[in-house]
């Protein structure tokens, strides 16, 4: 089984991601970590020396490889869903589970961290209610379940997926 978590930034893809993958015993790889283990740098550095389409380039060839594993949690960056060949790999390849959650929520999760190249903006807040309407209906166009992830904790989250995905495989 692959299950590939995708959603806004501080949605919990990894938190969440790698829960679910402990307490199933499965691999977990999250798409920012390796691409930031392969090149050695930062994703706000390849963003910095490459531009957005740099990184997006990497994140492609990235997905491509990792959706034909098995056995697999897959935390996807932010903007997995922006491309319709990541979009396209993904549905065919993985159940896809969307961890919505809302903007004010998100907001309080990522104010206070500086990695995420696309909040360095002087109005970070109006920045996440932007990309979320410009993102939603892409995540939810490849999701196979959707969870409302802005409640409770993480291992309630973990949990919540585990019945969708018994659910969804019935
Ligand atoms: N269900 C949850 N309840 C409360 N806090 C959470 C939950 N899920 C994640 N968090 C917290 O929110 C923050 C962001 O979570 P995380 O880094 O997992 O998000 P992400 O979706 O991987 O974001 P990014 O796309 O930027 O990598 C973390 O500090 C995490 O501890
Ligand atoms: O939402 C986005 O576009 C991004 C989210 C992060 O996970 C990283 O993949 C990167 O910062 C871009
Ligand atoms: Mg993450």
């Amino acid at each position: 089984m692959l299950v590939i978590l995708i959603g806004m930034m501080g949605a919990g893809k990894t938190t969440v991601g790698r829960e679910y993958a402990r307490r199933h015993h499965m691999r977990f790889i999250d798409c920012d970590h390796e691409i930031e283990a392969r090149t050695g740098v930062k994703v706000s550095t390849i963003f910095e020396i490459e531009g957005e389409e740099g990184f997006r380039r990497r994140e492609t060839q990235l997905v491509d490889e990792l959706t034909r594993e098995s056995d697999l949690v897959l935390a996807t960056g932010g903007g997995v869903v922006l491309n319709s060949d990541n979009r396209a790999m993904m549905s065919e390849r993985g159940i896809v589970v969307y961890l919505n959650v809302p903007t004010p929520v998100l907001w309080e999760r990522t104010r206070h961290d500086r990695n995420r190249p696309l909040l360095q903006v002087p109005n970070p807040r109006e920045r996440i209610e932007n990309l979320y309407r410009e993102r939603d209906p892409l995540y939810r166009s490849v999701a196979d379940i959707i969870v409302d992830g802005g409640r409770g904790n993480p291992g309630g989250m973990v949990r919540v997926i585990e019945k969708a995905i018994e659910n969804f495989k019935k």
